[in-house]
């Protein structure tokens, strides 16, 4: 039994305006919020880093920070992150194979939640022997590194795979999710759906984050 949680990716909304855009998605029904971090190195783009995250937590208490480093070397930043105040650390497994059993203790022992991501072309079996270790896996429904992409339906079936193994495993699902493509994701197992341009594009958020939610009610 998992609960539907809904994390609109920040990386949508108006950085000017970030802590607002942050409040407005909690004040239509988000759980979390998305903070996608992103290294120009591990992924080709440039994001934002612990100083916006610790800014942002300062103004926003009791938001929870779901802060998705899509980083190379995410060892080096898991206590800045726990000071800046982020609720969750997900890291990328392909980021971390050699020292991702040390990592997930050293994220643990900082107080943060721990999630490992996977990219699209990642087999779920890389993340198998950490799942019941870990609070998420989050599977990538595109490749890392920009919104507005179409999701790659093949990836739900790693949903499948880890739902079927871990009954109250949180499966995060991000890129490319529409509300008419979340009885899919649903189906296959997600509970934590991320997603940037449909939430945040829409003159009704509360309409589609509520979608979302009944939707992974109805199949989880
Ligand atoms: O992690 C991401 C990109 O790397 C974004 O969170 C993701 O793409 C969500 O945006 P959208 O709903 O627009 O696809």
């Amino acid at each position: 039994m998992v609960t539907p949680i809904i994390s609109p990716s920040m990386l949508s909304s108006n950085f000017a305006d970030l802590s607002n855009e942050g409040q407005r998605m909690i004040d239509n029904g988000a759980d979390w919020l998305h903070m996608d971090v992103m290294d120009g190195h591990f992924v080709p783009n440039i994001t934002i880093g612990a100083p916006v995250i610790k800014s942002f937590k300062a103004t926003r208490p009791h938001a929870f920070l779901d802060c998705h480093l899509m980083v190379s070397e995410p060892e080096k930043w898991v206590d800045d992150f726990a000071d800046a105040g982020a609720d969750m650390f997900t890291f990328h497994i392909e980021a971390s194979i050699d020292n991702t059993g040390l990592l997930i203790e050293k994220i643990k022992k900082a107080g943060m939640k721990v999630g490992i991501a996977i990219k699209p072309k990642t087999p779920v079996e890389w993340v198998l022997p950490y799942a019941d270790k870990i609070d998420m896996v989050l599977v990538m429904t595109v490749e890392p590194g920009f919104g507005g992409q179409s999701l790659i339906e093949s990836c739900l079936l790693k949903c499948k795979t880890l739902r079927e193994k871990y009954p109250n495993l949180n499966i995060e699902v991000d890129g490319g999710i529409l509300v008419s493509n979340i009885d899919q994701c649903a189906e296959a197992g997600a509970n934590v759906i991320v997603s940037g341009t449909v939430i945040f594009k829409s003159p009704e958020p509360a309409k589609v984050i509520s979608t979302f939610k009944e939707s992974v009610a109805k199949f989880n």
